[in-house]
């Protein structure tokens, strides 16, 4: 069997309840797809601490608690991949986004696109937390 790429995943949510997306940047599998931010665990890492020196990195943010809300999977051609993800209300720092990727708030509906297959379970189920409609399918393409 494949063995699982573990990666920690950041669901940003800011006071007035927007959700923070972030773009793939160029040179990396799914380029210019929009994703939660986050990234691969190093040897040793816990979730928290991989999700905090990712932020950190990629965004230039330094996030508060970070628990664990849900695992999914995902078996991408590239990889098979599990995802750990984490919903995050306090951080600190100014947004700076260090791989020239773009950064997005959004309310719902979600209106960014394409956004990587891996992330359309959790956008449903925050829709259902929200009590929205939501057919994460008009998501997949540009
Ligand atoms: N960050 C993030 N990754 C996601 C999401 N959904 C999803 O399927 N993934 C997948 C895509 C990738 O296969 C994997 C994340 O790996 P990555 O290559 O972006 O991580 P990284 O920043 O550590 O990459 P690198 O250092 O190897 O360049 O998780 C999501 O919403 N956010």
């Amino acid at each position: 069997m494949r063995p699982y790429t573990e990666v920690a995943v950041g669901i940003l949510i800011r006071g007035d309840g927007a959700l923070l997306l972030t773009s793939r940047p160029e040179g990396k599998v799914y380029a210019g797809y929009w994703e939660f931010p986050g990234g691969k665990l190093e040897a040793g890492e816990s979730v928290e601490q991989a999700l905090r020196r990712e932020l950190q990195e990629e965004i230039g943010i330094t996030i508060g608690p970070a628990q664990v809300w849900k695992v999914t999977e995902h078996d991408y051609p590239h990889a098979l991949v599990r995802l750990h993800w984490c919903r995050v209300t306090e951080w600190s720092g100014a947004f700076e986004m260090r791989e020239a990727q773009q950064m997005c708030w959004q309310h719902w509906p979600v209106t960014v696109r394409p956004v990587l297959p891996g992330a359309l379970p959790v956008l449903e189920w925050l829709a259902q937390e929200r009590g929205l409609a939501f057919d994460p399918e008009i998501l997949r393409n540009k």
